[in-house]
This record gives C-alpha cells, structure tokens and sequence, in this order.
C-alpha cells in the first residue's frame, strides 16, 4: 500500500516512517460502551466518571496508572508503555483520561466539519433482497478467498452459493419479520450518537456505511462529500476486529479513498476494534446482570457467550486477531462481574459457521449439547461479537440454539439483549470518537509512544498495511490424506466437489452451456455492487 498516494496531513509531531505501522496484532486500548436496542429519545445525561487527568504528559506511566484504575483494567490488559511519553505528544493526554475532556473536543471541533462513518455489514430488508445481499456478501474476496488463479471465478462462484443458500436464509429472515432488523437499529445508533456527540459540544453528522446492503458505503461516502466533511473518524461496528468484517470494510473504504481526489485530501481516523472500552465492558456486564436475576438461582447459571464464528484459517494462517480479542473481551467482563460479586461459571464459543471447512472451535451447538450431558440445567446466552439484534440472536440462538438446550436437559434458558441503543454504550462510543478527534489526520505517527498508546486508532491504509502484511494465502483446512470416515476425508470430499463445481462453471461460462444456463442461475445478472 502507498502511504504517500494517499495524501495524508500529518499533524504529529514526527514525521511518518516506514516503522509507523501499527502492531501486528491489533490489540488496542480504545473506549467505549453500549446500551440496549430500545432506541429512545430520552435526554441522557453525561455521568461518564471524571478522572484526575494529569496535565504532566511527560510523566505517562503516573497518568496510565491513574487511568487503568479508574477503569479498573485487569493486569492484563494493563499498557506496555514502559518509556516515558515526550511533552510534544499532546494528543496522547486526551486520549488517557474517559470523560474525554470538553477542552479536548474544543481545540478540534471548531476547525472543520467532522463526520463519523459507521461501518457495518448490512442485511436485506426483504425477502426479495436476500439472494443479492447473498451474493454481495460472497462476492467478497475476504469471505471467501480463492487461489489467485481462480479469482476470475469469485462472483460466478457467489452467484452459485448465494442462489443455493437463499432458500435457507430466506426462511430464516422470514421467521423474524422477513428482513433483517440491522439497517433500522444502526440507524437508530448513528442518530443517538449525534444526539450524544451533540450533548458533549461535539457537533458531528453521523453516517451509516453497509458492506453488503444499503446504505452502501458508497452512498455514505458520497453523502459525506457532499456535506463538505473534512474531518471523518471511521467507526466500525464491531467490538472486535476480524478480517471478514472490519478488514472488509476498511479494505472497501481504501479502495474508495483511493480514487477519490476528495478522499484523498480529507483527514481521517479509524477506531478498528473497542471491545476493551470500560464503557462497553460495563454495559455488557449490566446486561447479563440485570438478565441473570430473571433466574430462579441466579448464582447457579451458567454464562454462555457465543460469538459469531470465523474460519479457523483466518486466525491461524491470516493472523486474523478476532479470536484473541474476544478471549479477552469474555475475560474482562467476567472480571467486571466478579468486582460485582458475580461468580457464576462462565464458557464461550462460536456459532453461525458456513461451507465445509473447520471454523472457530468450540462449536456453539456442540457445547450446549456437551453442558447438557454434564448436567447443566440453566443457561444464559450472550451474543458477544455484534451489537445489534440481527438473524443470528433471533433466529439461530433465540430458535435453534434454545430448542436445542431444551432437548439436551437444559430446564432454564435466558438470553441477553444486543447493545442496541443503551444510553452508556452511546455515550461511550461518543466519547471514543471524541477521544480519537486529535489523531484525525495525524495517523502517520512514527512515535513509539503512540502506537503503543491506549488508543487502536490508525488510518484506513496504515492498518490494512499492518495486516496484509501478516498475512499469507489462506491455506488448505487440510494438509494429509487420512483414509476412513475422518475429518479429513470430509474435507477432501468438500474440496473435490468445489473443485468440480469450479470446473463445471468455468465451462458454463466460457461455453455458455450447461445445467446453470438450463435453470436459469447463468447469465449471470452481476453489477450489483458499483
Ligand atoms: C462479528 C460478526 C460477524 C462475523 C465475524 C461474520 C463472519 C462471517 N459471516 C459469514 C457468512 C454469513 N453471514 C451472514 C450474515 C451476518 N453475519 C453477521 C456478522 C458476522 N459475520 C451479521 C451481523 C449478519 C447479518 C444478519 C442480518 O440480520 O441480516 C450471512 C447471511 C445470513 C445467513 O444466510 O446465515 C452469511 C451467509 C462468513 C462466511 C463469515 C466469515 C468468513
Ligand atoms: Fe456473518
């Protein structure tokens, strides 16, 4: 990636260097928190705790553990900064303390017109818009990945998979509503934190940016040039980073700012991943308290976060971090419960896999299956990698997941709302906007000090820099034959069919004949995306 075509304004005091990327794995100190999904109009008002900021920047090691325990971090988390900061760093003061300061928003609101751009994955609002959202959604190299030599097949490929899955998907969006319920909240979300921004003398438009449905990214992106935004802070979603989500949507966006002369010039900043932000933490652990006390013995139930899954290639051979940072994120608010008095025994696994590779283990339906045998009789779910309601917490966990806890001897089943529009989580998302306001712009830092800062801020291009970087081929799940009914004969079995279903459309398609072009399937009505 081009650092210098991409034009960016630095505002730090060191130039960039071609150190500045930030670490491999992108495990960053950034605020925030969450509500839930009743999405009010209610005035909130700012009770974020203010902390002892100190006005010796020099000194950051008094300042981090001022800071870690007015959150309350866990040992674990606590920050690597073992050099003392320079006093030219002044961005790194705002970003240490939470109630995030008017004077910092000050110094940065009144020159330019700041945007905030939600990013998000997007889901079909009807039942007709569940094929081509299908299709977008396969479309995406960083969903499914081909060998190179194949990539000319990836949207032959997602138009296949998306015509065959739609029925199953179909059904489930119908047994919700018949559409996804994601475009409704985020725009929700997005309006409460203007509302918050607005409130913390921050005024900033907030736009909503889909990656497989609309608004698509490039209608907000268009949106924010017409409004003449100069300052964007990019916001993704998603408490924790993944390839297949928030590295989507950056690499999107970087392929937009690319091209774009606008885009070019305008100063931004990415929050890549939140998930360890005090607020988000505490509005998780006042979910599952308030949910806990629904039970008959609160104390004997057992918490059972499930995450959405990710193929295991992506974090083992992709370096993909998501797995690494939802351990964490289930760490830190077991802790937070525990300074709460809640003990209760806790585990988490993965749900939603797709296609015939090995996913994130363990497996959410097999442990429930699992804890059933071993005499578990009360289950709480909580949905821990998105914070909207969307099919997957109504459909997969509230239906499926929950029929079957009831058939494995499981007597009591409770399940945490999403986030939604809780007041704390808006105005802890407020705040971690604010907080990256002095790094808009200024993301080509080269000092140490700041990438190892609390913040995970870096631009767009920075951070997918960082990760393609790390990132090789997505290997075969696979490597040696085994004989007999084993795992690997099944993954042998998937990929010999894959391979002759690549085979067969690539004769489809370049003969123009065949079993696709007899029902219909091909040709293919591709642009759906520009
Ligand atoms: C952190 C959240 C998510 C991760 C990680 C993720 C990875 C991932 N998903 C698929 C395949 C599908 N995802 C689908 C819908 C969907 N996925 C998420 C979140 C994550 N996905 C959301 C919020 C939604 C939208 C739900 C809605 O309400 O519309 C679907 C479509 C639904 C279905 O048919 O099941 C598919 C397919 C893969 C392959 C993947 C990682 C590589
Ligand atoms: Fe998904």
């Amino acid at each position: 990636m081009n650092h210098q075509s991409m034009n960016i304004r630095i505002q730090a005091p060191c130039p960039p260097s071609p150190s500045s990327v930030l670490p491999p794995r992108f495990n960053h100190k950034t605020p925030l928190i969450l509500p839930r999904v009743n999405c009010s109009n209610e005035v909130v008002s700012h009770v974020v705790p203010q902390m002892e900021a100190s006005s010796d920047v020099g000194n950051s090691s008094i300042n981090i553990s001022k800071n870690k325990r007015a959150f309350g971090w866990s040992q674990k988390q606590s920050l690597s900064l073992k050099q003392p900061l320079k006093n030219d760093l002044k961005p790194l003061k705002a970003l240490m303390t939470s109630s995030t300061t008017q004077d910092t928003s000050a110094s940065f609101v009144n020159d330019g017109k700041i945007g905030v751009l939600l990013l998000n994955l997007g889901g079909p609002e009807t039942l007709d818009d569940v094929q081509p959202f299908l299709f977008n959604l396969f479309a995406d190299p960083d969903i499914i990945r081909l060998p190179r030599l194949f990539r000319f097949l990836q949207k032959p490929l997602a138009q296949f998979i998306s015509v065959a899955r739609a029925p199953k998907s179909k059904e489930g969006y119908a047994s919700i509503g018949g559409g996804s319920p994601l475009r409704q909240i985020t725009d929700a979300q997005a309006t409460e934190l203007r509302k918050a921004l607005y409130e913390k003398n921050v005024p900033a438009e907030v736009y909503v940016g889909m990656r497989y449905w609309h608004p698509f990214t490039e209608e907000a992106i268009e949106q924010i040039k017409k409004d003449g935004v100069n300052k964007l802070v990019v916001l993704p979603l998603y408490p924790q980073f993944s390839i297949s989500t928030s590295g989507s949507s950056l690499r999107l966006l970087e392929s937009i700012f690319r091209e774009d002369e606008y885009l070019v010039n305008m100063q931004h900043t990415v929050i890549p991943s939140w998930y360890q932000r005090e607020g988000y933490i505490k509005s998780m652990a006042d979910l599952i308290e308030k949910e806990l006390k629904t039970f008959n013995n609160p104390e004997k139930v057992m918490i059972f976060f499930s995450a959405h899954g990710v193929p295991l290639a992506y974090v083992e051979e992709a370096g993909d971090p998501y797995k690494a940072e939802m351990e964490e994120c289930v760490d830190l608010i077991m802790e937070e419960l525990e300074r709460r008095k809640i003990n209760n025994q806790y585990t988490l696994a993965y749900q939603s896999r797709v296609g015939p590779v090995e996913w994130l283990k363990p497996y959410t339906d097999q442990t429930i299956i699992e804890l059933g045998e071993k005499g578990v009789k009360s289950l709480l779910a909580v949905p821990i990698s998105f914070v909207s309601e969307h099919i997957e917490t109504l459909e997969e966990i509230d239906v499926e997941y929950k029929e079957l806890a009831l058939e494995s001897g499981i007597k009591e089943w409770g399940r945490v709302p999403a986030l939604g529009c809780e007041p704390t989580f808006i105005r802890d998302l407020a705040d971690a906007v604010i907080e990256s306001l002095p790094y808009v712009g200024a993301m080509a830092v080269s000092n140490l000090e700041a990438r190892q800062s609390l913040v995970p801020l870096g631009s767009v291009e920075e951070l997918l820099a960082t990760y393609d970087s790390q990132r090789r081929e997505l290997p075969a799940p696979v490597t040696v034959w085994e004989w007999g009914f084993t795992k690997s004969a099944e993954t042998w079995n998937g990929r010999a069919a894959m391979l002759a279903v690549i085979v067969l459309l690539f004769l489809e398609v370049s003969t123009g004949e065949g079993f696709l072009h007899q029902w219909g399937v091909l040709p293919l009505q591709l642009p759906l995306l520009p």
